[in-house]
Parts: C-alpha cells; sequence; structure tokens
C-alpha cells in the first residue's frame, strides 16, 4: 500500500508534532509494506540523514526543501521516498507540461477531496455532494459538481468587458482608501495594502454588503484562517491545536450564511453568483456555501496582496523604472471634468504599457513560488520515459523552474523588469521562447489553472498605477526603498511573504492634488499581450 502524502505538504514550519505524527504514521506503514522501486521509475534522491531526512526537510524547510533538492541534482524528476510512499518531484517544465495535459492519469481530485473536508471542517452529507458520480461515468472523469464549478468559474472570469467591470469595482474601492491621502501619511506597506487591498477585492467579488466590508476586523480573522491552513489540514483536533483558524471558520461560515440568505449576493459578481447557481443546483444549502467562501477569499487575496506588495517595491526601489512606468501610465491617464477625475484606462495596461506588464510577470517570476500537486491514478509512463507508480503524490515546484539558469540566463536568479518586454523576447531563440512558457507557471496549469489570473493582474497592476501616478513613497527616513528579504515559504502559499513590514511615508505629489481617481474600462475588447499560463 502506498502512502498518500500530499498532505505534508500544507503544513507549518518546524512543528516537532507534525513531524512526530508523520513518524509514527509513516513507522507503522514501513513495518508492514515497503515495496521495491522499479528500474523506470526515476531517480530516487536519498536524504542526508537517512530514512527521516526527507520528512525533517519537509516538515521544517516546506516548499524551500524542494528548491534545495532540486538543486542537488540534474535530473528532470526524481523520485522521494518517504516509508512506504513514494513523491516524484518534477523540474522539468517539458513534464510538468505533459502532467498538467493528463489529469485522468494525474488528478487534483484525492486531494481536494482531503483538504475539502480537512481545512473547510465539511460534513460527511456535504462530502457526499461534492463527491458524486455518475454510477455509469468514467471514474476518471472527476467530480462532475467540481468539473461543473471549475467550468462555471472560468466562464465567468474569462477576459472581456464584464472582467474588467469587475476589477473597475475593486480599483474604485481601493481609490477611496487612496483618496483619504491628501499631504502625507506614514504606514507599514504590507499592512496597510492588505487591509485595503483584502477589501477591494471582497468587493469585488461579493458586492459592498460583504461580511468583510460590513466589518473590517474580519480581514484579521482572514489571517488567522490563512494561517492555520497546514494544522487544520492536519485534522487533529483542530479546535485546540488550530484554535484561531477553526474560530476564523466558524465565524466566516456564519457571516457568509448571513449573507446568503438575506439576499445581500445579489450584487455579487458573476463568478459568485454562479457558483451558487451550480452549487444550490446540486443539492447546496446556504450552509454548505457558506461554508467554502472563506476559501474563496483566501483564494483572492492571499497571493495577491504579496504580490502587489512586492510590484510595488520592486518599482518604487529603482528610480529609473518608476520613472518609466510613470510615463506609461500617463499615456493613458485622462483629466475630466470641472471636478477633476482621472481616469486611467485599465483596458490599456496590458496593450499599452509594456514595462508594467513586464515589471508584473518578472515579479511572479521571482516571488511565486507555487508547489503544485497530483496524484497518480494509475501506473502510467511519462513521456514515454518514467513510469509514475499509481498513488504516488506528483510535486511540481515553480520555484526551481523559475528561477533555472538554462531557462532564464545568467541573470536568472536577478530582477530583471525588462524581461518579459518584447524586444528582449524577440531576441531568444524559438526553443528558449518555447521552454519559458512551458516553465513560467505562476498560476498552475492543467484543470487547476487559477481562474482568477486574469482579474488578479488588471487588479494589481490597476492599483499599482494609480499610486505609481499620484503618489510618491520614501522610506520613514525619507531614502529610497529598499527590498526586503523573503519569509520561509509554507507549502500553502503560492507567492512569498516579505520577513518583515517597512515603514514609509505615501505622499501625493503636487500635480495630482485635489484630484479624484476613476477608471475606465475602455472597449473592454482588447487582446491581452499577457502571458500567464
Ligand atoms: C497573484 C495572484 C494569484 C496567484 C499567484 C494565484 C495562484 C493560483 C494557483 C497557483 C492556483 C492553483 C493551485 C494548485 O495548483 O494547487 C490557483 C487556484 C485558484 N485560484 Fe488563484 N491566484 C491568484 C489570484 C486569484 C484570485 C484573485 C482569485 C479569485 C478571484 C483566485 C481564485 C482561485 C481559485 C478559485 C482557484 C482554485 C481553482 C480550482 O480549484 O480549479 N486566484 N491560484
Amino acid at each position: 500500500m502506498a502512502l498518500n502524502l500530499s498532505w505534508i505538504w500544507n503544513g507549518e514550519p518546524s512543528y516537532l508534532y507534525i513531524a512526530l505524527v508523520l513518524f509514527a504514521a509513516g513507522a507503522l506503514t514501513w513495518l508492514f509494506s515497503s515495496p521495491k522501486s522499479d528500474p523506470r521509475e526515476p531517480p530516487i534522491l536519498r536524504p542526508r540523514i537517512p530514512i527521516i531526512g526527507h520528512l525533517l526537510g519537509l516538515a521544517i524547510d516546506q516548499a524551500e526543501y524542494l528548491q534545495k533538492l532540486s538543486a542537488r541534482t540534474t535530473h528532470p524528476i526524481f523520485t522521494l521516498r518517504i516509508f512506504s510512499g513514494r513523491i516524484y518531484v518534477i523540474n522539468s517544465p517539458t513534464l510538468v507540461q505533459a502532467v498538467y495535459k493528463a489529469p485522468k492519469s494525474f488528478s487534483f481530485d484525492p486531494i481536494f477531496v482531503d483538504a475539502s473536508k480537512s481545512i473547510f471542517g465539511l460534513s460527511d452529507e456535504h462530502m457526499a455532494i461534492i463527491t458524486k458520480r455518475d454510477p455509469d461515468a468514467d471514474p476518471a472523469d472527476g467530480f462532475p459538481l467540481s468539473r461543473a464549478t471549475q467550468a462555471v468559474m472560468h466562464a465567468t472570469m474569462a477576459t472581456g468587458r464584464p472582467l474588467l467591470e469587475m476589477n473597475a469595482r475593486a480599483l474604485n474601492t481601493f481609490a477611496r482608501f487612496l483618496d483619504t491621502i491628501e499631504g502625507s501619511k506614514s504606514v507599514k506597506l504590507y499592512s496597510w495594502l492588505f487591509h485595503t487591498f483584502t477589501v477591494a477585492t471582497a468587493e469585488a467579488l461579493y458586492g459592498p454588503n460583504n461580511p468583510i466590508s460590513l466589518n473590517r476586523k474580519l480581514v484579521t480573522s482572514l489571517l488567522d484562517f490563512e494561517a492555520a491552513i497546514g494544522l487544520l489540514y492536519l485534522n487533529v483536533l483542530p479546535s485546540i491545536t488550530a484554535s484561531k483558524g477553526y474560530q476564523a471558520r466558524t465565524l466566516f461560515a456564519t457571516e457568509f450564511k448571513k449573507y446568503y440568505d438575506t439576499g445581500r449576493d445579489k450584487d455579487a459578481a458573476a463568478i459568485i453568483q454562479g457558483r451558487k447557481r451550480v452549487l444550490t443546483g446540486g443539492g447546496y444549502s446556504t450552509d454548505d456555501l457558506a461554508s467554502f467562501d472563506i476559501g474563496m477569499l483566501v483564494a483572492s487575496t492571499m497571493n495577491s496582496n504579496p504580490a502587489l506588495f512586492w510590484l510595488l517595491i520592486h518599482i518604487y526601489s529603482t528610480p529609473s523604472l518608476l520613472s518609466s512606468i510613470r510615463a506609461e501610465i500617463q499615456n493613458i491617464t485622462t483629466l475630466k471634468g470641472a471636478n477633476r477625475t482621472a481616469e486611467i484606462n485599465i483596458s490599456a495596461l496590458n496593450t499599452q504599457c509594456p514595462l508594467l506588464v513586464s515589471t508584473w510577470q518578472e515579479t511572479l517570476r521571482i516571488t511565486d513560488a507555487t508547489v503544485s500537486s497530483r496524484v497518480v491514478v494509475n501506473d502510467t509512463l511519462l513521456d514515454d520515459t518514467y513510469l509514475l507508480k499509481k498513488g504516488a503524490v506528483i510535486q511540481m515546484a515553480c520555484g526551481p523552474m523559475h528561477t533555472s539558469r538554462s531557462i532564464w540566463g545568467e541573470d536568472s536568479t536577478s530582477f530583471n523588469a525588462a524581461r518579459f518586454t518584447k524586444f528582449n523576447e524577440d531576441h531568444l531563440d524559438k526553443s528558449t521562447r518555447k521552454l519559458r512558457k512551458q516553465g513560467f507557471v505562476p498560476f498552475g496549469g492543467g484543470t487547476v489553472l487559477c481562474p482568477g489570473r486574469y482579474f488578479a493582474s488588471t487588479e494589481i497592476m490597476g492599483v499599482v498605477a494609480t499610486v505609481v501616478l499620484g503618489y510618491d513613497i520614501v522610506g520613514k527616513d525619507g531614502g529610497k526603498l529598499v527590498v526586503p528579504s523573503v519569509k520561509k515559504q509554507k507549502m500553502s502559499v503560492q507567492v512569498k511573504q516579505p520577513e518583515s513590514d517597512v515603514e514609509v511615508v505615501i505622499t501625493r505629489r503636487r500635480e495630482w492634488e485635489g484630484v479624484r481617481w476613476g477608471f475606465d474600462v475602455g472597449a473592454g475588447a482588447e487582446e491581452q499581450d499577457l502571458f500567464l499560463g
């Protein structure tokens, strides 16, 4: 019997407790079965400390352990044996794409089921609804209700005018916070962005009467939940071992139930309304529906918030980059009316601001370190070469691919704002261009590709455009901003977070004093230059 090791991957760092539970569970399994490797399987990478080394590495270093292991080998895929379980770690863009393209052989469903039950605390009745299948259907087709939910999320978040209108709603909310800055304001940048941007995103998704807009203190509860995801996933007495996260989960479920029961979702975005339509059609009550909304809020803010922070700080720490991007934004902004509204054309962000778009992609390349997981459904030959055994977990860490010298060149680990501009990409040979497209996966891929990727990109670039145009930001000592180091990355987090917050002074630029910010969605049908997977 092979162990499903996926649950290791969402834990918190250095929990001796987790390591002990893992060790006990694994040792028992090991005693009873220790299947041999097949020579066609990917090569085994042995731990530096025999038997428990990988387990400790994962418990302590989390996602960074995969980066460290990848640096030790040139193999495009390798096997970690932990007791009787197998993890296949893939570093190669080509192999990652091959996994994404074969969802019937490499499934996300077992992880989705485990995670849904434990992280969101779903009842058995609720799980029975999610996992219901047509008895005649091929089990490899997955769960119809979850496929229909994914389909509606992607359809409602596709590029076009409705999505830009949703973006404009987020930006108008954010602008309300900016409008209050006349003169100067001192803030801790990460925390300030977190609190303002989360409200803006919640409002775009759920309308003005969403639980967070009505009670801003809930932003802190969202943070409590996010911090506890690893322990909630372990699901060992969660009300005690993950008490803050558990309480936050209960609180959000109660608040969202009220939200739906009082019809406040009438102003919600199409994604929320579409999801409700599909899930209630499949048998969900409002209790069931509400127990998942904390997940939607986490998905829509926990990566966007740090990504916004990194994009801003990279721009403000390089004065020449700041002035070039300012010039791009100036070109798509019109000053209107007697009350001086500066209207930024957000549909032109992707098409007329190449340096901003490139800086955004470079920010994702450097700070996004998603680890996508799949479970092998049946023994399968990957790329006609590697035998992957049923029940094993596949881990595709984008960190090693995003920083690979063979893909990105000598400066692969440095921030190069112009890396993704057409000018630089045109100089690449065809095979490098293809490798970069395959190996740039900040939003995952295949059946679990992020439906929010276009929304997040325009939302983040729109906020940055407004701030860059209208405000100067300096450190509290008056000096240029400095990019802080990153915090050790948890498995549950895609975009890395800063090690420490940065105290800054934000000052409205003289020529924009008294101006209010507006957002024009233009024709809304312009093609996106942005490559997001
Ligand atoms: C910079 C911002 C974002 C990043 C880097 C990001 C990244 C990702 C990644 C990597 C995944 C796949 C996870 C996996 O493979 O296990 C994912 C899934 C998802 N994301 Fe995003 N995301 C971002 C913003 C958003 C936003 C704004 C929304 C909602 C409006 C959103 C909604 C979702 C949802 C619902 C899923 C699950 C999809 C499914 O189950 O099929 N994300 N995201």
